[in-house]
């Protein structure tokens, strides 16, 4: 039955993102975890009803690598859109609690996410338009999932001018204003496996002897990084932005990643739309080839204990405050 505010009791908080606020819920009616976003928004009655009947589109997005929908309403001037719990969180707070993500699993992610981008494509003719790790969630069961995908034009619309991130992962051409589609999809997803595997956001690309510090303390990234790491003073947004549309694209060093990898993620951030690869070449791709055939999460349920158990057990330092990044 249709969701409700007064049928949900907050558990606790699980995010904020620019514009949201994301809470853990329990919908009292059927004892049922979710999570309940909550979106503020100023728009005329008659605009707030339209993207409510827009979101109930989510209840035909049935797929694996999606994540699921319970309902959207409106109370005021807070849109809520309630999905399902996610357990392990999304991979930017992953990568916050360990150095950066191995390869393995960045073979993993790169599927999920490719499936995903052409479920949505295929199925409800959408491109995502917001891909980037906080974007991208797992759980205890190794499965991975995307969220927070444009299926509301009037939610794109309401909101397109205050949803600008703090860290761009948009494409040249979507940053200077042309056409853009799913091309700008792959770019994101480019950048989100560069900073994935190296462990910080990559844009100016860290200089070789960077990555070879961020490689040399633990080679297998499992180790927390230590207070202040990765606290690098980032561009400003603007610099950032002109960075993306006017330098070179960041590249993985050939010497810390396998070839395939090196090869699809140069191919991911070709900056001119024409040279870039698209969905169906990049599910060709050796890289992605690699790790399609893998026939359950068990691989990346290991890996999510793995992480969670070093943060709760304690069996390392990193349960101090950490440095925002
Ligand atoms: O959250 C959004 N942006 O995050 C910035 C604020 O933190 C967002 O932006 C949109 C634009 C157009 N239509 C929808 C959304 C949508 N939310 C959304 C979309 C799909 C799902 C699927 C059930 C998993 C859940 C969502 F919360
Ligand atoms: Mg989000």
């Amino acid at each position: 039955g249709e969701l409700k505010q007064d049928d949900l009791v907050n558990i606790c908080e699980l995010g904020q993102g620019n514009g949201g606020v994301v809470w853990k819920v329990r919908h009292k009616p059927t004892d049922k975890i979710m999570a309940r976003k909550l979106i503020y928004l100023e728009v005329k009655p008659a605009l707030k009803n339209q993207i409510i009947r827009e979101l109930k589109v989510l209840h035909q997005c049935n797929s694996p690598y999606i994540v699921g929908f319970y309902g959207a309403f409106a109370v005021e001037a807070q849109i809520s859109i309630c999905m399902e719990y996610m357990d392990g969180g999304s991979l930017d707070l992953i990568l916050k609690k360990v150095m950066r993500i191995p390869e393995n699993i960045l073979g993993r992610i790169t599927v999920a996410v490719l499936r995903g981008l052409s479920y949505l494509r295929e199925r409800h003719r959408i491109m995502h338009r917001d891909i980037k790790p906080s974007n991208i969630l797992v759980n205890h069961q190794g499965e991975i999932k995307l969220c927070d995908f444009g299926v509301s034009a009037q939610l794109i619309d309401s909101t397109a001018l205050t949803f600008i991130g703090t860290r761009s992962y948009m494409s040249p051409e979507r940053l200077e204003g042309t056409h853009y589609g799913v091309m700008s999809d792959i770019w994101s997803l480019g950048l989100s496996l560069v900073e994935m595997a190296v462990g910080r956001y990559p844009i100016p690309p860290p200089s070789t002897e960077d990555v070879v510090d961020l490689f040399k303390e633990d080679p297998h990234g499992n180790r927390p990084r230590p207070e202040g790491y990765g606290s690098y003073r980032g561009l400003a947004i603007f610099e950032l932005m002109e960075w993306i549309v006017n330098e070179a694209p960041p590249t993985l060093p050939r010497s810390l990643f396998s070839a395939e990898f090196c090869d699809f993620i140069d191919r991911c951030l070709k900056k001119s739309t024409s040279e870039r690869a698209d969905l169906n070449s990049l599910l060709n791709h050796s890289f992605y080839k690699r790790y399609e055939t893998e026939s359950d999460n068990q691989d990346v349920a290991a890996w999510i204990r793995q992480v969670c158990r070093t943060e709760s057990d304690g069996t390392n330092d990193n349960n101090h405050r950490r440095v925002g990044t």
